[in-house]
């Protein structure tokens, strides 16, 4: 793998978006630099290469922007972890709170497979609602979770204690403002 790259120079910030008060943390940024985009499957794949996973979640949309290059590099099926409405066949639904706002995720029922280690993968990690939600879906319906990772982590918004007792990685914090 290349050497480090200084993810915190190409993600932008912006103030108060999408509401007063938030500093939004912008991923196109990364997104617009192939070396850091590389940079970020890189890294996320040398830290699960040696990890038993059978499968990776992501959500929408953001998520799904990480996640499928790296289960694709993994040779791991992906499974998409969707808002209301827009997925297709029997889905299960869990409503969560949102750093600004609430939500629902979905996935397809037939997507969870009993036993299976799936590993949550997401853009940004804040309050860890969004992966909690996602992941308490597949738990109840008999998947492990094998740990969650993000792009960008902001543990000031305490995820760690959301998600605990699982792992979380990321490859770039934040601590406030
Ligand atoms: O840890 P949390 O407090 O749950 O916040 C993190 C979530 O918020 C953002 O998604 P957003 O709802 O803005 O949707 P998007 O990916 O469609 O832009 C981000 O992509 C994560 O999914
Ligand atoms: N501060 C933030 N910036 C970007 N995405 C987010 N999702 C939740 N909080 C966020």
């Amino acid at each position: 793998m290349d050497a480090h790259y200084d993810l915190d120079s190409v993600i932008r910030k912006v103030p108060n978006f999408p509401k007063e008060g938030v500093l939004y943390y912008d991923i196109t940024g990364i997104l617009a630099v192939p070396e850091a985009f590389q940079y970020c499957i890189d890294r996320m794949h040398q830290l699960c290469e040696h990890r038993r996973i059978d499968a990776i979640a992501a959500v929408e949309a953001r998520g799904f922007i990480f996640a499928a290059p790296l289960a694709q590099r993994l040779g791991l099926p992906l499974i998409l972890v969707r808002k209301m409405g827009k997925l297709p066949n029997k889905v299960f639904t869990k409503s969560f709170e949102l750093e600004y706002g609430c939500d629902v995720v979905c996935v397809q029922e037939v997507d969870i497979q009993k036993d299976s280690r799936v590993l949550f993968v997401d853009d940004l990690i804040a309050t860890g609602g969004t992966l909690k939600a996602a992941a308490s879906m597949f738990e109840e319906h008999g998947a492990k979770v094998e740990g969650f990772m993000g792009v960008i982590g902001l543990p000031f918004l305490n995820y760690d204690k959301a998600l605990a007792p699982y792992p979380v990685e990321v490859l770039q914090l934040y601590h406030g403002e």
